[in-house]
């Protein structure tokens, strides 16, 4: 296969570092400090590196080797039966779009926040879509996310974007946000309003990895605002720009690399619970004097969350036991 660089070849010199901005199989796009981007293959076997990775790199002709990836900070994935998929590296937060028109599915988003709990990511929910009638009982729904502390944002991409954006701008700003959604809620209007000249950002990339298609198959960086010009904050560009991570893959949200027993300690509402139940080794689901049980009949938590945990429970159970 013919790989190519996307804007020159580096110059000779000693392992730089750079950013992974796409990721294909073993082929990645890198970012050097100075901008330019390269087609990179990694060595491994396996395809080691994803989208948000800082790699160690070295020309070959053209093109660049990943010599190693620096430690992460964190990896956000999902696992079905048969295979484990990063969705991206080093994450500041995790943004889960949501409208009421498709109507979200709770399942999807409780699996989301159970894998960013897991990999110690904050999420930040985006109800969009507010200027439709439908919003009135997802914004009811995502009640019992706003009691265990969650922010939920609201807006209207669409129908006022203005407010979107200064609303969105310092919330996103600075930092490397993952974009999580259902089809049909909005990520693409969000990238268009946010990021500057978003198609040529993508095009680069998927013209980059010969992918030759510009739907998002894999996770995608894009950087928000202006162009860095060298003069940013004492933090760096990165710090001072920000950052979304396009991402697929909410539908199919695989939690099989959790095991069902911490699957409590994941969820905010039944953490703060956890130790009021009669048997230390308590599943929640059937057990005499269970303290999430009975916060259940009472109404603290959510009758529903526990319905989608205890299915939750039986899913994951059921994925560890071979045949
Ligand atoms: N009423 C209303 N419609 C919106 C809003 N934001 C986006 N839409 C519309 O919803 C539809 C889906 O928006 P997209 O941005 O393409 O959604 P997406 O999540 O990228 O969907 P996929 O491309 O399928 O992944 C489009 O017709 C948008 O114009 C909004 O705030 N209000
Ligand atoms: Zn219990």
């Amino acid at each position: 296969m013919k790989r190519r660089s996307v804007a020159g070849a580096p110059a000779a010199s000693a392992l730089a570092e750079a950013l992974v901005v796409g990721a294909h199989g073993r082929h990645v796009v890198i970012e050097c400090a100075d901008g330019q981007r390269l087609l990179a293959h990694s060595r491994g076997k396996k395809s080691a590196c994803v989208v948000g990775d800082r790699v160690r790199w070295a020309p070959a002709g053209d093109e660049a080797v990943v010599e190693g990836l620096l430690p992460r900070r964190n990896l956000l994935m999902r696992q079905d039966e048969w295979r484990t998929k990063s969705f991206a590296a080093n994450l500041d937060r995790l943004l889960v779009m949501l409208a009421g028109e498709p109507m979200f599915s709770e399942s999807q988003l409780m699996r989301a926040l159970i894998a960013a709990e897991d990999a110690g990511i904050e999420a930040v929910l985006l109800l969009n879509k507010c200027d439709l009638p439908a919003a009135a009982l997802a914004r009811e729904r995502l009640a019992p996310y706003r009691a265990m502390g969650l922010t939920v944002l609201e807006t209207a991409l669409k129908a006022d974007p203005e407010a979107a954006r200064a609303q969105l701008a310092p919330v996103l700003g600075g930092h490397t946000t993952l974009v999580l959604g259902p089809s049909g809620t909005g990520k693409s209007t969000l990238i268009n309003l946010l990021v500057p000249e978003a198609a040529a950002q993508v095009g680069e990339i998927s013209q980059a990895l010969n992918s030759g298609r510009h739907t998002t198959t894999t996770s995608t960086w894009y950087w928000l605002g202006e162009q860095a010009t060298g003069q940013a904050g004492q933090d760096g560009p990165a710090a001072a720009r920000g950052a979304m991570i396009d991402s697929p893959g909410f539908q199919e949200f695989g939690l099989m690399h959790i095991t069902p027993e911490r699957l409590a300690t994941l969820m905010p509402d039944f953490r703060a619970l956890l130790g009021g139940c009669r048997f230390y080794n308590c599943s929640h689901r059937h057990e005499p004097g269970c303290a999430i049980r009975a916060a259940v009949e009472s109404g603290a938590v959510s009758a529903q969350r526990h319905r989608l945990y205890e299915g939750l429970w039986a899913e994951l159970e059921t994925g560890q036991r071979p045949g």
